[in-house]
Order: structure tokens, then sequence, then C-alpha cells
């Protein structure tokens, strides 16, 4: 990790002992910390500083260069924190503008294998107050195992494709839920026919990510990719674009799509992998009033 020390305040976003600090406009200080997951709170500088020394506490802020929980180095070095702050507010008023439109409707999110249907879904029914829920769960407590792999090993696919379809049904007459739908329940038409009752979503990711992603947790949770042989990404790599190949057109019967890259340029920031959950969250609910309004 490097260090580095900087004297005084040249710097308008810094980290001090777990806390970001941020110049403003005035030369005051603000002082936000981490609060619960992706949630950083604004704190009185009251809390940063011994009362006694307050007045003539002479700053050494170190500068270090690395992630500071869900924010990645390269966030906190680019000054952008405003931005992740900014994000939630936007999310949340976008969530209540959105909510009475959206009507107690379902959000079921569809899209391959990691491209997040779970992490946004999670910060999205947040955002909304619904619930969450995921098929894969779904399924594997109604067969009544711990994982899909064990699934397809003791049933075969088609027992879980079966059993993907009855969870969609029983999803189709309910309300204030947004969905993670498995990435492959949109190749069955009649799995459309239970999401029509809801609005859905694609999450577009380009298939590296979705092979770097999938790299970083493993595949032991993903059957249909333990097919190809070679090393661990091309593998991976392969076998989500034969996939992506075969469904495209599929995913393409989603109400909306969200494209990270779209996201990304929108932001104007050159690694897709830098668009957090909130803003894609933020991203869907703008194309779900796109779509109400056509
Ligand atoms: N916006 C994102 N940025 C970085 N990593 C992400 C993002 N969204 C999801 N991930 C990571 O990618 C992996 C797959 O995400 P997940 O939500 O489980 O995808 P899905 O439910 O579509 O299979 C997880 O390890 C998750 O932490
Ligand atoms: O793409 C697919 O066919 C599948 C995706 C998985 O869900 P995730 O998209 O949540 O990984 C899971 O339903 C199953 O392994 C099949």
């Amino acid at each position: 990790m490097e260090a580095k020390v900087l004297q005084g305040m040249q710097s308008s976003t810094w980290i001090m002992r777990g806390r970001i600090v941020m110049r403003k406009q005035d030369s005051s200080l603000q002082f936000f910390q981490k609060s619960g997951e992706q949630k950083w709170s604004e704190v009185p500088a009251s809390c940063c500083f011994p009362t006694s020394k307050r007045r003539s506490h002479r700053l050494v802020v170190l500068r270090v260069s690395c992630s500071s929980g869900n924010v990645p180095a390269s966030v906190l070095e680019s000054g952008s924190l405003p931005t992740l702050l900014d994000e939630s507010k936007i999310l949340k008023n976008k969530a209540e503008e959105m909510e009475p439109y959206i009507n107690g409707r379902c959000i079921y999110l569809v899209g391959m294998m990691g491209s997040g249907k779970t992490t946004v879904g999670k910060v999205l029914s947040d955002a909304l107050g619904y619930s969450f829920c995921d098929c894969d769960t779904l399924i594997e407590q109604a067969v009544g195992v711990s994982t899909v792999a064990e699934i397809f090993e003791q049933y075969g696919e088609g027992f879980f494709r079966d059993n993907e379809t009855e969870v969609l049904q029983k999803l189709s007459s309910m309300h204030r839920h947004v969905v993670s739908t498995g990435g492959g329940a949109v190749i069955r038409p009649i799995n459309w026919r239970h999401m029509q009752k809801g609005i859905s979503i694609w999450l577009d990711v380009p298939v590296e990510v979705l092979a770097q992603r999938i790299m970083a947790v493993g595949t032991d949770s993903r059957p249909l990719l333990h097919q190809e042989s070679g090393d661990p990404f091309s593998r991976i790599m392969k076998r989500l674009s034969t996939l992506l190949q075969e469904r495209g057109e599929a995913y393409g019967n989603a109400d909306a799509r969200v494209s990270l890259e779209n996201i990304a340029s929108k932001l104007g920031l050159k690694d897709v992998c830098n668009v957090t959950s909130t803003a894609i969250s933020i991203e869907v609910l703008s194309q779900i009033e796109y779509f109400l309004k056509k």
C-alpha cells in the first residue's frame, strides 16, 4: 500500500482514521463515515476531533492509495466521492418519483450470469421499498437442495427449467418485488408470459466483464460453466460467448435494456468496472420511465 504524508489541506478529498474528509468550496470541512453497506453518512466535525484540541489541531493527513470498503481507490483518488453520495440521493429521489407509476408491479431483472441481477436487484428493491427475491434461491427451496449445481447434477437441466417456470408463474401473481431471474429464464416463451405481468429489464454487460466477475467468485454455483476445457478465463469466456449468442435475441424481449457501456459513457467513466450498482439502479428507473411513457 502506498502511503504519502501530506501536510495541511492540499487535497480536496482524503481519508482520515477511516473517515472521508472533503474540503468544501468555502474551505470548511465535511466528514463522512461508513454507516452500513455502500452508505456513507455525514458526521459532525466534533466527532472527528477531540473537543479540547479542535481549534488548534494541525492536520497531518495520510493520503493512501487503497480501497476503502466498497469504494475503489480509483474513485477515492479521482476525488469523485461526492458522486457516490450524490448517486444515493439521486436513486432515492428517482425511486420516490417512479414508485407511483410502477404501481406495485414486479420488476424482473434478466441478463447473463454475472450481469449483476442480484446485486442491482437488492439496491433497487431497497430504494423502492420493495421485497427482493432471487429465482435460483426459490428453486433451491422448492426442490429442497442447497445449490442450483446440485439440481443440475441430480435431476438435469430440464427439471431445473420446469421449476424455474413454476417459480415465475407463482411470482406473476405477486406485487412489489424486484426479481433476480436466472440467466436462462429468457429462453422459454412461457416465462415471458409470466414476466409480462410486471416490467422486465435486461442488464446488458460486456462478456469480458461477466467473465472477470465470475472468475473472481468461481463457477461453483454456475453449472453451465463447467463444460469447456482450457484455462479458467478462456473457458468461461468461450461458454459465456456461446450462451450469449444463443440467447441474445431472447434478452431483447425485455421491456427495456440497461447497458453498462452506455452508463459508463454517460458518466464519462473510461472503465465500465467503475459503474456502481447504485448508478445502474438509477438507469433502470430511467429506462422504466422511458418505457412507461412510450
Ligand atoms: N456494478 C458492479 N460492479 C462490480 N462488480 C459487480 C457489480 N455488480 C455485480 N458485481 C459482482 O459480480 C458478481 C456477479 O453479480 P450477481 O449480482 O451475483 O450477478 P447475477 O445475479 O446476474 O448472476 C458478484 O460477485 C458481484 O459482486
Ligand atoms: O444462465 C443460466 O442458464 C443460468 C444462470 C444461473 O443464474 P444466474 O444468472 O443468477 O447466475 C442459474 O439459474 C443456472 O445456473 C442457469
